[in-house]
């Protein structure tokens, strides 16, 4: 069966839009997505396609009003399709010390850190400048024995890394069925055993501690749910964010330090920033 590639650009990109927009393609049958630093490719067989059902998606209900959509479409031949996810998936390489791949690729350096993820679900492969964000401030922090969170955790690769880092146990949550299940799919790959996955959100947080807690989702969810977050950190713990520009760092610190966090650092890649506080 062939099957058709979706383009949908988001002016300017949000990545909020696009989480939503993959949910909803999701409902339509697009079965699997590829998110790119200012669109996002859907996939569809041809059967199930209906542009006019694409066009009748309305976000207008979301808090972000100011962005447009506009879809392009073309049709992938079948006997190309393993070549399309193979040239969509290029390993990553970050820092030299972790390499993020998927099944079918063999020929990659040999690096502290190796991790398959099953490339159909993209966000969380290391490609956007968020990822790879996270994953340097994973490779700088004392892990070893530490209970880590990764929140909204996409693939589960950051929850991956902290397991494979020595961490005493991680559990990734995620909003979405998706990653949720692609989440269980990847820790049993990589035989990351003493990470566990739950679907939901900050409500799931009463009552736990985590040594440290990482969360690559967007500025107005973290901004909702930092407090959640902040409440489970011990004395010394740290809390790494990231998924906003640098435009918006101010209202992320201001919400932290309000709650009694201490700013540590932060980098910036692309205009996106990853920020760490601990809590003194
Ligand atoms: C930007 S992706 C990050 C994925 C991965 N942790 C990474 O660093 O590449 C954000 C993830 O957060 C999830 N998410 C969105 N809102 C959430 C919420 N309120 N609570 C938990 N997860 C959420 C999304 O479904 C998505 O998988």
């Amino acid at each position: 069966m062939d099957y058709i590639e979706l383009k949908c650009e988001i002016t300017p990109y949000n990545e909020a839009v696009a989480q939503i927009l993959i949910s909803e393609l999701g409902e339509l049958g697009y079965d699997s997505f590829t998110e790119n630093e200012d669109s996002v490719d859907a996939y569809i067989t041809e059967d199930l396609f209906d542009i006019d059902m694409v066009k009748a998606i309305s976000l207008d209900y979301l808090p972000e009003s100011n962005f447009k959509l506009n879809y392009t479409y073309k049709t992938v031949v079948s006997q190309d399709w393993n070549a399309v996810w193979e040239s969509n998936f290029q390993p990553v390489i970050i820092s030299d010390q972790v390499v993020i791949r998927a099944s079918f690729h063999t020929d990659t350096p040999k690096v502290p850190y190796d991790i398959v993820i099953d490339p159909k679900m993209s966000f969380g492969t290391g490609h956007h400048s968020t990822t790879s964000l996270m994953v340097q401030s994973i490779l700088e922090s004392d892990i070893e024995n530490k209970r880590v969170l990764d929140m909204g955790c996409g693939t589960s690769l950051l929850a991956i890394l902290a397991s494979k880092r020595g961490a005493k146990m991680v559990d990734a949550i995620d909003i979405d069925e998706w990653p949720y299940k692609n989440s269980l799919e990847n820790i049993k790959n990589n035989k990351a055993e003493n990470v566990s996955v739950f679907l939901g959100d900050a409500s799931l947080l009463e009552g736990k501690e985590y040594d440290i807690v990482l969360a690559n989702i967007n500025r107005n969810i973290l901004l909702n749910d930092m407090k959640s977050y902040i409440a489970c950190l011990p004395k010394n713990g740290s809390l790494i964010m990231s998924g906003f520009y640098t435009e918006d760092l101010k209202y992320i610190q201001e919400e932290a330090e309000n709650n009694g966090l201490t700013y540590i650092n932060h980098k910036v890649d692309n205009n996106w920033v990853a920020v760490r506080f601990e809590k003194k």
